[in-house]
């Protein structure tokens, strides 16, 4: 069954997928790697993905990215057609990717070298990042002598200095040990609601996808599709501890175990 998730309010959708599958072609082979997927994703929403290894939700991120042709429908930013890399998307992968040579800031700064940027524009933005992901005092350690979470902050504030009006999010935080990752979430749904930026976050984490969701997209086994959407029902400024603790939590959660196929969830 595929679910399509219609905007409560249409001129609100800075995303919109229609009809987007993608089958990858070789010589030799033909990998169905994601079935059809329509989603509306309205300006300042938090879009969790879960779903089995290998459904494709990777790939549904490529394709808004503009770095995966969808073989069928299309992707939509502000009613334009994706058709390659874009400048208004923010990109942060499992593995944070910084260069070795370059400080925390000269990594962040790279975003604006690329794009072009006014480089006083790039420094300003760059110095508000630093302070709102608790960078402070550490913009010149190189990448090795900051931890795997301070790693991901500073990917995050590369992915956000050139204000992306999306933030594409794949798996950011899965190789971080769980303390680290708990405050990461939780930093990261206080950058969310102070950038007021969008995002698609892809994760194998129920309590991740949960607490920072506006809701929850649960997607079946390869080719994957939107098997069930998930609202979920916390306030938009979440304390970490009583939104894990609160009935619509364990509900939303338990659903989400249940669909994962989880021994904990309640079949
Ligand atoms: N460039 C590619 N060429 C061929 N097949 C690909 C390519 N990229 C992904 N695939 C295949 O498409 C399917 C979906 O991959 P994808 O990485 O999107 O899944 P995923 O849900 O993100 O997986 P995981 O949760 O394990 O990261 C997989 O079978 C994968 O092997």
């Amino acid at each position: 069954m595929t679910v399509t998730t219609a905007p409560r309010v249409a001129t609100d959708v800075i995303v919109s997928i229609d009809g987007v599958s993608v089958t990858f072609r070789s010589k030799r082979t033909s990998t169905n790697a994601l079935g059809e997927v329509n989603l509306a994703v309205r300006q300042g929403e938090f879009v969790s993905i879960v779903g089995p290894s290998g459904c494709g939700k990777s790939t549904l991120l490529k394709v808004v990215a503009g770095l995966v042709r969808p073989t069928t429908g299309a992707v939509r930013l502000r009613g334009e057609t994706v058709a390659g890399p874009r400048r208004d998307i923010g990109y942060v992968f499992q593995r944070a990717a910084l260069l070795d040579w370059r400080t925390a800031e000269g990594n962040i700064l790279l975003q604006g070298e690329m794009r072009g940027m006014d480089p006083g524009q790039a420094r300003r933005r760059c110095a508000e990042l630093i302070e709102m992901t608790g960078l402070s005092g550490f913009e010149g350690a190189m990448p090795h002598e900051l931890s795997g979470g301070m790693q991901q902050r500073v990917s995050l504030c590369r992915a956000l200095l050139h204000e992306p009006d999306v933030l594409l999010m794949d798996e950011p935080f899965g190789a971080l040990d769980a303390l680290t990752r708990e405050r990461m979430n939780v930093e990261l749904h206080r950058v969310c609601r102070e950038t007021g930026v969008t995002v698609l976050l892809v994760t194998h984490s129920v309590a991740e996808a949960v607490y920072l969701g506006h809701r929850v997209l649960a997607m079946g086994p390869r080719p994957g599709t939107v098997i069930e959407e998930l609202p979920v029902d916390l306030p938009a400024e979440r304390d970490y501890a009583a939104s894990l603790a609160a009935p619509a939590f364990q509900k939303t959660s338990q659903r989400v175990r249940e669909l994962l196929g989880s021994p904990l969830g309640g079949d």
